[in-house]
């Protein structure tokens, strides 16, 4: 249970602005810069920084012995009220249409006060007229230029989770982190489970991905040098929420090809077809990605994309960067669904010897399972080496007592995990 504190290493810049004005800005900063919304927008991260850049952060979740997500130490003691900012991590290749959709959210009628940590590697503009634009809705936005947030989102994210959290709390309901499209997701995941002042303050409600519908298909199945990881897979695989954007731009069939491939790699995640992003705004805020009690919403599993297939792809990090985290990336799903009943304490010991053993391949697991012994549902749910898991919603009298587990990873063995979920049964 005890929680890992991360030592912060990034050197960034964020800028937070009161929409009602556009004029008000506040900048964290190393280099403490002050600006308004627009200029800050203007001044992406730009490419020259990239030498200060921290050396890639290693897989620090990864630490078996049971660690668990953060959950406990941020619920209030005193009244039992979650009261943690949700936080939406928006991912997707180049181009897939983050910014449309972040635009999008920014301009509906949600009622929600949004923080921005945006996150460009390059001069990518924002369109700030139309962030401006909705200066009616008392919407905050907050910027935060950062490296990439595969390299050096520990620190500065952490310092920027913190300060927004803390200093700014009353300002925002819900903090919106827009990727670099070449980020991995993992490490900012993995912030939020890990991090022990981070779960105090900030909950992870989702990670969204956004898929171009045009080119996604030749990025996932782009074959790499082994051992080097393949980004676009990676966003499907870590993805709470799905949107299949562009799809203005092909054909039935081609569309028909990439869901399955989609869903081949995800089988978990909910998946929506857009054009520019527009989505329901419930579709990608609140979605309690990584709330217990909400699991069993998300384990809607469809049986015929349990197996288990391997694509072998890959390719070499950004712009530039040169560090060693080369994975393979044969990312799937493997979903098991059966009416029989489990043996708690042997569940309880086949997942955390699985995610102590294979933890750094095994992106996902969601589950809602049938216990002995218990009327309730046990809810279980992981990220790489961190398992948390609880008694959830009771069964009904009526009700079939179905168990749904689904595991998202790489080089995910199939055969071994159907045989360690039967071992489990009574
Ligand atoms: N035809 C079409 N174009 C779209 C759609 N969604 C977004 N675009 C366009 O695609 C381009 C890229 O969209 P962005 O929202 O900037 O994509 P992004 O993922 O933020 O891009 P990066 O930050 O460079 O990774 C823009 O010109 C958008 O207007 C869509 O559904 N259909």
């Amino acid at each position: 249970m005890a929680p890992e504190d991360k030592p912060s290493l990034f050197t960034g810049v964020a800028a937070f602005a009161g929409a009602p004005s556009m004029t008000s800005s506040i900048v964290y900063s190393s280099t403490l810069l002050k600006m308004s919304i627009h200029s800050f927008v203007a001044q992406r991260f730009h490419p020259r920084y990239v030498d200060m850049i921290p050396p890639f952060y290693s897989r620090g979740m990864v630490t078996t012995s049971g660690p668990r997500f953060n959950t406990a130490a941020a619920i209030s003691t005193e009244s039992d009220v979650d009261t943690r900012v949700p936080t939406t991590v928006i991912t997707g290749f180049l181009g897939s249409g983050k910014t449309t959709l972040l635009n999008h959210i920014l301009t509906s009628q949600h009622g929600r006060r949004i923080a921005v940590i945006e996150n460009e590697f390059g001069e990518v503009d924002i369109d700030g007229s139309l962030v401006a634009s909705h200066s009616s809705v008392s919407e905050d936005i907050l910027m935060v230029n950062n490296g990439c947030l595969c390299c050096t989102v520990r620190g500065d994210l952490v310092k920027m989770l913190l300060k927004l959290a803390k200093e700014k709390r009353d300002k925002f309901d819900h903090i919106v982190i827009e990727t670099t499209g070449l980020a991995k997701p993992a490490p900012v995941i993995e912030t939020f489970c890990t991090d022990e002042l981070v779960s105090r303050y900030v909950k992870l409600d989702g990670v969204v991905t956004l898929v171009d519908c045009k080119h996604a298909m030749r990025h996932l199945n782009e074959v790499k040098p082994r051992f080097v990881v393949n980004e676009a897979v990676e966003q499907v695989a870590y993805a709470d929420r799905i949107i299949l954007n562009k799809t203005d731009l092909v054909s039935e069939a081609e569309l028909e090809a990439l869901r399955k491939r989609i869903k081949h790699i995800n089988g978990m995640a909910q998946t929506k077809e857009a054009t520019f992003g527009a989505v329901d705004i419930d579709f990608v805020l609140g979605v309690g990605g990584y709330d217990l009690d909400r699991i069993e919403s998300e384990v809607q599993l469809d049986e015929s994309h349990g197996a288990s297939h391997h694509h072998e792809a890959g390719h070499e990090h950004h712009r530039g960067h040169h560090h060693d985290h080369k994975h393979d990336s044969a990312v799937s799903s493997v979903s098991i669904v059966s009416e029989e009943t489990l043996d708690l304490d042997e569940v309880d010991d086949w997942l955390e010897r699985l995610v102590e053993e294979k933890g750094e391949n095994l992106y996902r697991l969601k589950g809602v399972l049938s216990v002995s012994g218990s009327d309730k549902r046990y809810v279980v749910q992981g990220v790489h080496s961190i398992l948390d898991s609880c008694p959830g919603k009771a069964w009904g009298p009526e009700e079939k007592r179905i168990n749904k587990l689904v595991f998202i990873g790489r080089n995910l063995d199939e055969v071994s995990l159907r045989k360690g979920f039967k071992g489990c049964l009574v």
